[in-house]
């Protein structure tokens, strides 16, 4: 980069600003004046085209009727295909192997049903202690349907240290009775990026299939999911790609699983010109179209008709540059500013190791949080002691983290946060 090297001014935040080649698209969205927005990894903010898709679909429905279906700006009835295409490029993946459809957990639910069966003593399925819960419920649930008992057939890697997981302790764990592994591609809490490249290729030479949980990573870093060989991956639009809340999701299957049967089949997995045959028997699509259920979720579909196009422009590249370059920021910032108030960095020191957002923690956090919020800055909090901040590329300046960084100053001085209780809010 050519920035000159790191100085903890708020001038040379102007002057990263001045210099970011990215600094156009924050027009784009929805920001408040006054508030700082520093939770794009758990709900990303509108962006002015995803309001307008989302209008244009409206519109659509309001001028046309069941005609929408077919014709309009969007027809709907593709809606779902043509959105895997736009998005297949920020997983490395092409067209065919990905359908934007369901909901993160429901697409895990869709994936196992289709992949999991297990064969003789290959009957368990591998995830880690860090996972997400609605990850680790539907793993349960699954269990549970095939007859097995989650507690000897979920088998969890342990971390060393309640942030990170290592790779050879998750490869230690891939026995022969192991039938599916499922794992995230960044850890929701510490944001570290696993090596999905390494867990696939051993994964494999053990007879193992490999899914993952890209929430926290699509359209904050690249993937390469076709390469690495990965067999299926399952997602939410609504964090990094700002598909709004309750987005509809995304399932990635390989080119060479398609055809599968789907497992929780319905007449949105049929092949399309045979799906108003209303054939008892179903034909399902030959492309990842088949792992749909029912009629998509139009409304929530279509912001991320908009905010596509976005990530099209700024390229996942450039995005991902961006996000490292304020990351590295932000913790000189925490370095520079922070230490004398025991804030420890629960994030991966090593850019390439790292994720879109940070994890801060500090045994106070739950009530820093709290007053974060009261001086306008959002962040989010994870129980019992993180705070997570995401720096996002196409909205957030380098200035505002500057600003935060001297806000959470302020606030350990002032012991401003002192005033709150130390415990979550219901929605954390
Ligand atoms: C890693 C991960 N998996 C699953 C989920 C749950 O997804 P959903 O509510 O979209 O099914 C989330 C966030 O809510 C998540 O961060
Ligand atoms: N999906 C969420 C919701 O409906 C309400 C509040 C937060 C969320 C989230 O997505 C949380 C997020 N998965 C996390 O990483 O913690």
């Amino acid at each position: 980069m050519p920035f000159s090297s790191f100085q903890p001014t708020l001038e040379y935040a102007k002057n990263l600003d001045e210099q970011d080649i990215l600094a156009s698209f924050r027009q784009e969205f929805y920001l408040k004046e006054d508030s700082i927005y520093m939770d794009g990894n758990s709900l990303g903010l509108l962006s002015k085209r995803a309001e307008r898709t989302l209008l244009e679909v409206v519109n659509d429905w309001k001028n046309l009727g069941i005609d929408g279906w077919s014709s309009g700006k969007h027809p709907w009835f593709t809606l779902s295909e043509n959105l895997g295409k736009k998005l297949a490029p920020l997983i490395g993946a092409s067209a065919e192997e990905v359908i934007v459809t369901g909901s993160t957990t429901v697409n895990l639910h869709q994936l196992l049903s289709t992949f999991y069966h297990p064969k003789g003593t290959r009957t368990k399925i591998l995830a880690d202690e860090l996972n997400f819960p609605s990850d680790i419920y539907a793993i349960q649930s699954q269990l549970r349907t095939h007859g097995y008992d989650p507690e000897t057939h979920l088998i969890r890697v342990k971390s060393r240290d309640g942030r990170f997981l290592y790779t050879e302790d998750i490869i230690e764990l891939m026995t022969e009775d192991i039938a599916i592994m499922i794992l995230p591609t960044v850890l929701y809490r510490s944001g570290q990026i696993l090596d999905m490249k390494t867990l696939t290729k051993e994964a494999h030479k053990r007879g193992i299939l490999v899914g993952f949980d890209a929430c926290h990573s699509i359209g904050a870093i690249p993937h390469l999911f076709n390469k690495w060989d990965i067999d299926f991956a399952y997602w939410c639009n609504y964090k990094h790609l700002n598909g709004g809340p309750g987005a509809v999701g995304g399932l990635y299957v390989n080119h060479k699983h398609l055809g599968t049967s789907p497992g929780l089949a319905g007449w949105f997995s049929s092949n399309k010109e045979k799906q108003f045959d209303m054939e008892h028997t179903l034909t399902p699509a030959d492309t990842a179209s088949a792992y749909q259920i029912g009629t998509p979720h139009l409304l929530s579909l279509a912001p991320l008709i908009g905010s596509l196009e976005i990530f099209h422009e700024a390229g996942i590249e450039k995005i991902r540059e961006k996000s490292v370059a304020m990351t590295d920021y932000l913790i000189k910032l925490v370095n520079h500013y922070l230490l004398p108030f025991s804030f420890t960095m629960g994030s991966p020191e090593n850019a390439n190791e790292r994720g879109g957002h940070l994890s801060l923690e500090h045994k106070e956090a739950a009530r820093i949080c709290k007053s974060l919020k009261e001086y306008s800055i959002i962040p989010d909090f994870r129980s019992p002691n993180i705070i997570r901040l995401a720096p996002v590329a196409l909205y957030t300046s380098y200035e505002e983290i500057w600003n935060v960084v001297q806000t959470l100053k302020e606030i350990m001085q002032k012991e401003h946060y002192k005033q709150y209780k130390n415990e979550r809010e219901i929605i954390a």
